[in-house]
């Protein structure tokens, strides 16, 4: 589906931000992306939507080699791949609707796109995406009349519209309160199922990541030190993949063992540690 294969990025100096990265991804499959500040996470997702042109390695998307396309053939692939962010990226002036629509462009004539006039089949599937996303009752509003949390949706809805064959999803919670953040995160992951989508999520907060990813992938300084099922996260791994911290307690549960590491307790510790 998606082969990620011996993918290396250096900027301006010769330090490697990726180095030698290599992973597949099945259809339907999510993957939780996390690793420290600086690990080069967003890296990894700028190079597969070839908003950065790796330094080496090859991308592949359904059979298509993405990382040596000509101008033309790669904007005709990104259609293929939605993106979702974690500021939304919505356009706060236009309604819902027209955000939604947005995501078609690529499919529609520019005249057509300018005078706002979609093909017919575009609006009636918009209106699904939307009820999808639980919208329905929102298709005309301003995005900047939205909350945060419906503004993600809308975000959801429009990265659908472009009928991807992978989604990449950059901080989806980030801005977002830890019910709705949930609710976020259980969506993508009802709607990468249905539609038989791959996704690779870039996130920080571990617990969440836990709970709604299929596979956890760990980078750090570059490089990938832990890929494997959300439940082998534990204190070693954390430490592989965050550095040396005491995992395993809470400051104010000094006594604890190791025997009591949860989720939470892990999430909590993160929070501490970032
Ligand atoms: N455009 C750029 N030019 C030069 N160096 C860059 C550029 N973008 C990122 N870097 C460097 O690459 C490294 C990885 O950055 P990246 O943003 O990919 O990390 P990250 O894991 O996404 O971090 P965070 O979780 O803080 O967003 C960092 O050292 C960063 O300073």
């Amino acid at each position: 589906m998606l082969s990620i294969q011996h993918l290396s990025k250096s900027y301006k100096d010769t330090r490697l931000v990726l180095n030698d990265v290599s992973f597949d991804v099945q259809k339907g499959e999510i993957i939780g992306l996390i690793g420290p500040s600086g690990a080069g996470k967003s890296t990894l997702i700028r190079c597969i939507n070839r908003l950065i042109e790796p330094t080496s390695g090859s991308i592949t998307l359904e059979g298509i080699e993405l990382s040596h396309l000509s101008s033309s053939r790669l904007r005709e692939q990104r259609r293929r791949i939605g993106m979702i962010f974690q500021e939304y990226a919505l356009v706060e002036r236009l309604s819902v609707m027209e955000n939604v629509l947005s995501g078609t462009l690529g499919y529609v004539p520019f005249w057509r796109s300018f005078f706002c006039k979609f093909p017919q089949e575009k609006i009636e599937k918009a209106f699904g995406y939307l009820g999808r996303v639980g919208l329905m009752d929102h298709v005309n509003k301003r995005a900047d009349e939205l909350s945060g949390g419906q503004k993600q949706r809308v975000g959801i809805a429009r990265a659908l519209a472009q009928e991807p064959s992978l989604l990449l999803i950059d901080e989806p919670t980030a801005s977002l309160d830890p019910k709705t953040s949930r609710q976020i995160m259980r969506l993508i992951k009802e709607i990468c199922k249905e539609q038989q989508l791959p996704a690779i999520i870039n996130i920080h907060d571990v617990l969440l990541a836990q709970t709604f990813v299929d596979r956890i992938i760990g980078l750090n300084e570059g490089k990938i030190v832990f890929d494997g099922s959300p439940s082998e996260l534990n204190e070693a791994v954390l430490t592989t993949i965050y550095g040396k911290e005491e995992w395993q307690t809470a400051p104010q549960e000094k006594e604890a063992t190791v025997a009591t590491l949860t989720p939470e307790s892990i999430a909590v510790k993160l929070e501490l540690a970032v």
